[in-house]
């Protein structure tokens, strides 16, 4: 159970792009990273602006989060994500917003990322993301989602701290 009200709540999503290639170009080379990274983008506005976080956004009437999700990431960053994967979903709870988020693992993707007025986007590796500028709660989740899990939660956010974690891995989380 996420929370008793979580079907009232405006729903947002996120999509986590992992991409590594197989040859053995270096980075950059060919445009793409060389093995397991990660695409973050800095926020310049809205939710959670000045940190790092997946691109995503609001999801709006009419809209699954699937549709939502590739919506977004082409405003954000200029690409179409072509296998988002649903990964996980957790209720954020905040003394200003409070929503469902959606979030979405994918690995292939058409174009590269650029720079919007919404976003800067840079690649991470998997395992030197830049936690300490991110949600403090993605540290309980992103790592895991990364390497293909899946996972249910509840974060209650005061004073922009997290109050109440409540996270559950392993789980069937419904595609849509
Ligand atoms: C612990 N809590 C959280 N942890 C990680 N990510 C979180 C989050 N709480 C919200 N998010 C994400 O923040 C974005 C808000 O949406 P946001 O970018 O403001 O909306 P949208 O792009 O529709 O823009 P405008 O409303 O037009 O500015 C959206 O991706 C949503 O998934």
């Amino acid at each position: 159970m996420l929370d008793d009200d979580a079907d009232e709540l405006p729903a947002a999503t996120l999509c986590h792009l992992v991409d590594g290639d197989d040859d053995d170009q270096p980075s950059g080379e060919d445009g793409r990273p060389a093995h397991d990274e990660t695409l973050l983008i800095r926020k310049k506005r809205g939710v959670g602006s000045g940190q790092w976080v997946g691109p995503g956004g609001k999801v709006e009437p009419g809209e699954t989060p699937r549709q939502c999700v590739v919506r977004e990431v082409r405003e954000e960053v200029g690409i179409d994500v072509l296998d988002p994967e649903k990964a996980g979903v957790f209720v954020y709870r905040s003394d200003d917003w409070d929503a469902v988020v959606h979030v979405f693992r994918a690995t292939e993707y058409a174009g590269t990322p650029e720079e919007t007025e919404e976003a800067d986007p840079a690649w991470f590796p998997v395992d030197d993301l830049p936690l300490s500028e991110m949600w403090q709660t993605d540290r309980e989740w992103l790592p895991v989602v990364l390497d293909g899990g899946t996972f249910r939660g509840r974060f209650v956010y005061s004073d922009g701290e997290p109050a109440d974690v409540d996270v559950t891995f392993g789980v069937d989380v419904r595609d849509n």
